[in-house]
């Protein structure tokens, strides 16, 4: 089995705690709430900006400029499409996408980000395999959303389904889990452990970004889960 379909099945509980997130499902069924979801935007902005960040680590470490085509063109896609996709969570609440970005990362937030950050000061197969559960999460459960649960055209989130189950978003999936592969088959044992360790945090945090939009989680404003007040 490849090391990122052992990832995969050693993380199942994971991946599935992301579908089921309430977060996550008030999307696919529409009753996600306007505090969340701008929440959830104005942080995921200043998440996009520091995944783009690791985009420039990955091109200093690039070995081949085949690498280099892959960091850029990632970015690319990113800096020209992502936005769109996040744009109709907010506009369907009438907030501008521009206005929504939040000035201080939340704790959750910035913990994924300095994360990923650390990821691209290690190596680049530590760096790829912290980066690839942002992709794979978001066009999985996309296409399984497609699939189950088989969104309207008239959905209200149409744009984030249409841009996350694109054939280019599968074929970036694709092209991360190939690469992380070939990286973790090179690699020494220290090394591919630091890899699935990354992997797995990343994981962990994608789950844990929904419930930091759920719980309105900010510094000033400790979450339910925190406080003991959750039911
Ligand atoms: C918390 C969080 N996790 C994942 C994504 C999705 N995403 C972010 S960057 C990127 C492109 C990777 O090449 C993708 C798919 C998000 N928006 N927010």
């Amino acid at each position: 089995m490849s090391f990122t379909a052992e990832l995969r099945d050693i993380h199942a509980d994971l991946f599935e705690a992301f579908w089921a997130h309430p977060f996550f499902q008030g999307l696919l069924d529409g009753t996600a709430t306007r505090d969340a979801v701008v929440h959830y935007v104005g942080q995921d902005v200043g998440y996009l900006q520091a995944f783009l960040r690791c985009y420039g680590l990955g091109q200093a470490m690039a070995p081949t400029p085949d690498w280099t085509a892959f960091f850029m063109d990632g970015a690319r896609i990113m800096l020209e499409e992502e936005p769109d996709a996040h744009r109709a969570l907010v506009e369907h609440f009438g907030v501008d996408y521009e206005a929504c970005q939040e000035s201080r990362l939340a704790p959750t937030a910035k913990a994924y980000a300095n994360h990923m950050e650390l990821a691209g000061h290690d190596t680049l197969g530590v760096l790829m395999a912290a980066l690839l559960p942002c992709q794979w999460t978001y066009t999985w459960a996309a296409l399984r959303a497609e699939r189950e649960q088989a969104p309207g055209a008239d959905h209200p989130f149409r744009a984030w389904f249409d841009f996350y189950t694109s054939e280019e978003c599968q074929q970036l999936v694709v092209d991360y889990r190939r690469r992380t592969d070939a990286l973790a088959a090179a690699a020494g044992t220290a090394e591919r452990q630091r890899m699935a360790e990354a992997f797995a945090d990343s994981l962990y945090y994608e789950v844990a970004f929904w419930q930091m939009a759920a719980t309105g989680e900010t510094w000033d404003r400790l979450p339910a889960r925190v406080l003991g007040t959750e039911d």
